[in-house]
């Protein structure tokens, strides 16, 4: 039987408060975050790393000075390799943080791989994300010289086990939330620089796809739901509606709200801090009636079997969500 690496991609965080700036420089001097030329971006990167620093420290000092996000796709890594079973052995590379690509394309490459699946951890198509590490790993496994058959899941917004998974989340969320009123649920996404999406990146609407999905899986025919945007970092304007908005007319409505992480598929800085911390006390200033956070998916059995699908089916993805919008998933695509 052949051997074949599963490499989840995810971005990675700062393991101690030493790491934030250079953690942050590493996420600005990629050029699918800020696209400017050699050596401005690395001289951008330095500038908005060491800005950024003192505010990401507060953020990560709130959660132990460290982002749990390595121990949890570790975890999901686990089960997926024991859902697999025998000739699968799966690894995890993050984009800005240890494991970096180039350590586990040696990995891969020690463990004697014969083919090579990637799986970003990222179920919508970004170019930010998705394309980022796949083409990450395509740049590091040449310098390695990894000539391994490699299939790319490009994403997987409408994937079963993921929206059976979410949706079980969601109900038992609901359910909570009804002894307060009738719930709006906060399908609540990382933005993006408006002027991405302007370029043709399909996030939004797989965003919608999954919310859509979840919302018709949840069997609530009259559910009051919508999808926002939180994280937003910077000057440039982001898509919208804004997470704080949202909240802003929930708390003008009444209305109890079940905000959902619909992009994230772990616990991190931005579900414990943003979501658990800044948006809970703002809901609270705001008067509204109950503020009830979904967790994210993380090592949830359907989740992890939607990704064993996905190994052993990888053409499936972008069939069922990039054709389905009529889009290019873009990540072969030129920059
Ligand atoms: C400035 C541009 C950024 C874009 C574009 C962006 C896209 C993007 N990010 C995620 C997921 C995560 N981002 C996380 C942290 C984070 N992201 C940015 C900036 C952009 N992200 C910054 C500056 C930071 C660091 C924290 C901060 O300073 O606020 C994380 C958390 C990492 C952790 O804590 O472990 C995740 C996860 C997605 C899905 C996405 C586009 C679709
Ligand atoms: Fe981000
Ligand atoms: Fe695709």
């Amino acid at each position: 039987m052949g051997k074949t690496a599963v490499v989840l991609f995810n971005m990675g965080g700062p393991d101690s408060l030493e790491a934030v700036e250079p953690f942050l420089f590493n996420l600005f001097n990629d050029k699918a975050i800020i696209g400017a030329p050699w050596p401005i971006r690395p001289l951008l990167a330095k500038l908005i790393s060491s800005r950024r620093a003192p505010v990401a420290k507060e953020i990560y000092r709130q959660i132990g000075g460290a982002s749990p996000i390595l121990r949890e796709t570790k975890a999901q890594a686990s089960a997926l390799e024991f859902a697999l079973g025998e000739g699968f052995k799966v690894f995890v590379a993050m984009r800005y943080w240890h494991p970096f690509t180039a350590e586990t394309v040696a990995a891969v490459k020690a463990w004697g791989a014969d083919r090579v699946v990637l799986l970003p951890l990222y179920p919508q198509f970004s170019t930010t994300t998705n394309r980022s590490s796949l083409r990450a790993w395509a740049a590091q496994a040449a310098k390695a010289k990894l000539n391994l058959p490699t299939e790319s899941i490009c994403c997987y917004p409408a994937q079963a086990g993921l929206i059976a998974a979410m949706a079980e989340l969601v109900r038992a969320g609901l359910s909570k939330a009804s002894a307060h009123g009738r719930p709006r649920v906060l399908f609540s996404a990382h933005g993006l620089p408006q002027g991405v999406v302007d370029r043709g990146d399909p996030y939004p609407m797989h965003v919608e796809m999954t919310a859509r999905a979840v919302v018709s899986a949840s069997g609530l025919d009259d559910l009051d739901w919508g999808v926002c945007y939180q994280s937003r970092v910077g000057p440039l304007k982001w898509i919208g509606p804004a997470t704080e908005d949202e909240l802003a007319r929930a708390g003008a409505d009444k209305v109890p709200v079940v905000v959902v992480p619909i992009a994230f598929v772990s616990e991190h800085s931005e579900t414990l801090v943003e979501l658990d911390i800044e948006y809970r006390h703002r809901a609270g200033s705001l008067g509204i009636p109950a503020y009830i956070r979904v967790p994210t998916v993380s090592a949830h059995p359907a989740f992890i079997e939607g990704l064993a699908e996905l190994v052993r089916n990888p053409a499936q993805a972008h069939g069922r969500a990039c054709s389905a919008i009529g889009r290019s998933c873009l990540w072969k695509e030129e920059p």
